[in-house]
């Protein structure tokens, strides 16, 4: 676990970066920092790995004032991702990957083979492992950058905006790959962004920031997006937060009916496995819009359902299957039951 006890940063002249910061980030778990620009971010997240040294107060690890360590065994225990990806440009990627298991001391066969198998877990064909950085494309730039931080296979991994200079749609690929990467190694992770979409996606804990590093706001994202603190986190939270808070909601919530013959005008057709077809009205056919309930959001639900030319989205197993239907009113019924549970897993 990492404990910040009243950590401070006041810079030589004057600035206030970080007032006094009391927070717990607990270990195996992803807690993101988010807030506006200049409020302390990069400053609290450098205080643990001590690239920035507290002007007061103290960071422990795992009950150790990070002071007391020896800065090279302390950073050897943390990984650490920047935005850019940060990557030798002279060495070929697998260099990289190998370059902390070379300093541990390991030969370079070993520290080349732990860096392929690296370079496999986080997504990257074996083909660009004897490429140089500027060959790759800047998402996979950020997944070498991702390997290279785990491969000392810290239990700490301080990651600074790693995905912010990615257009959107690679975006989602990372922060896809950093789940599933977390749900398989556990790690302690303190996550930076600006970004609340972001935030909410990938954090079992948000802490929200404002000003001189201090918390307007710690809380899971369910309850971030349902009871913000104040009108100040509302505001950074956005409008649509009541939207994009049902993606954090299972869409197993959703009751279903048993498949109809028809629907008013439309009837549903299934191919020879019981995969939908189409929807049809008067002979035509129109897309069936679909969601899994096992795997999916409330939010893909309610999609669904509106996208639904009858008004009826339909559920699919795992393979595709039509195992049932809900109607816009059941959806919306679901969306309004409060006990329902908040899904973290399937995000
Ligand atoms: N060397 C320095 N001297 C003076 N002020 C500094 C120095 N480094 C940072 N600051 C100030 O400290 C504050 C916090 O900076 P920090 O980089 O931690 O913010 P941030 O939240 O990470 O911002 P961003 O999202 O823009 O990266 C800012 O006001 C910044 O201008």
């Amino acid at each position: 676990m990492i404990r910040f006890e009243g950590a401070a940063k006041r810079h030589p002249d004057g600035t206030v970066a970080v007032r006094g910061l009391d927070l717990d980030v607990p270990a195996g778990r992803t807690t993101v920092l988010v807030g506006p620009s200049g409020c302390g971010k990069t400053t609290i997240l450098r205080m643990v790995n001590r690239m920035v040294v507290p002007t007061g107060g103290r960071v422990l690890l795992d009950g150790t004032d990070v002071a007391e360590l020896p800065a090279a065994q302390l950073r050897r225990g943390i990984g650490y991702v920047i935005q850019q990806a940060g990557l030798f440009p002279h060495r070929r990627v697998i260099d990289n990957v190998a370059t902390v298991p070379r300093l541990l001391g390991w030969d370079r066969k070993r520290a080349r083979a732990r860096a392929a198998e690296l370079l496999e877990l986080v997504g990257l064909p074996p083909e660009t492992a004897r490429r140089y950085p500027a060959q790759l494309s800047g998402g996979q730039q950020q997944r070498v950058g991702v390997a290279r931080a785990l491969a000392a296979d810290p239990p700490v991994l301080l990651m600074d905006e790693p995905f912010s200079a990615v257009d959107p749609l690679v975006r989602a690929g990372l922060q896809e790959e950093l789940l599933r990467l977390q749900a398989e190694l556990g790690k302690t992770v303190l996550f930076v962004t600006h970004d609340i979409e972001e935030a909410v996606r990938l954090g079992d804990r948000v802490v929200v920031l404002r000003e001189h590093g201090e918390i307007a706001q710690l809380a899971d994202p369910h309850t971030l997006l349902t009871a913000p603190a104040d009108a100040g986190v509302a505001a950074f939270l956005g409008r649509d937060r009541g939207l994009r808070g049902l993606g954090l909601r299972p869409a197993a919530d959703v009751p279903l009916a048993k498949l109809e013959p028809a629907y008013e005008d439309w009837k549903l057709t299934l191919d020879q496995d019981g995969r939908p077809e189409h929807w049809l009205r008067d002979g035509r056919p129109h897309p069936v819009p679909v969601f899994a309930p096992a795997r999916d959001t409330l939010r893909a639900a309610l999609d669904a359902a509106v996208l639904a030319p009858s008004g009826h989205a339909v559920a699919v197993d795992a393979d595709g299957r039509a195992i049932g239907t809900a109607s816009r009113a059941a959806v919306v019924a679901a969306l309004a039951d409060e006990g329902a549970q908040v899904n973290h897993a399937g995000r």
